[in-house]
């Protein structure tokens, strides 16, 4: 399977502000924005699913740690619709991070405590546009 977008070095510190700019697919089944160290070790994997894993029209959230999954945690919103044109706004503090999308926010636990984000990786269903840091 063809991977998407990943952003390595990163230096993204408190505050600061991930922004990832695209279109979800006519088509989509799910995509996956994944910000951490590496592709093992996730602060976030947020992961709308329009009709995968089981899932239709929801958002799983997780973490993970050497590449072990930890808990999900499935929002009750779904505020997305195959097509959309979006910017997906990530920032994390040492408690969480926080997802702003056009008509919705999601926060998530930052369990593993990072104090960087190194890592980005837009997977699945989702065309990217820009990324901008700020
Ligand atoms: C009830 C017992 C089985 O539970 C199921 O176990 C599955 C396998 O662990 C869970 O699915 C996994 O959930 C993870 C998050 O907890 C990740 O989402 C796993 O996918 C990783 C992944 C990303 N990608 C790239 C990608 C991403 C989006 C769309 C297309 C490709 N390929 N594999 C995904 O396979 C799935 O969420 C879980 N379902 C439940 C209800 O717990």
């Amino acid at each position: 399977m063809e991977k998407g977008l990943v952003v390595t070095q990163l230096d993204v510190e408190p505050g600061e502000c991930i922004k990832v700019k695209g279109k979800i697919q006519s088509d989509a089944k799910g995509f996956a924005v994944n910000v951490g160290k590496d592709s093992n070790t996730l602060m976030l994997h947020f992961n709308p699913r329009f009709d995968c894993h089981g899932d239709v029209n929801t958002i799983v959230c997780n973490s993970k740690e050497d590449g072990v999954w930890g808990e999900e945690d499935r929002k009750a919103d779904f505020p997305l619709q195959h097509g959309d044109k979006i910017e997906i706004c990530i920032s994390f503090d040492e408690t969480e991070a926080t997802v702003k999308l056009p008509e919705a926010e999601f926060k998530f636990p930052n369990r593993l405590g990072m104090e960087k984000i190194e890592y980005l990786a837009v997977e699945g269903d989702f065309k990217v546009k820009a990324i901008k840091f700020s």
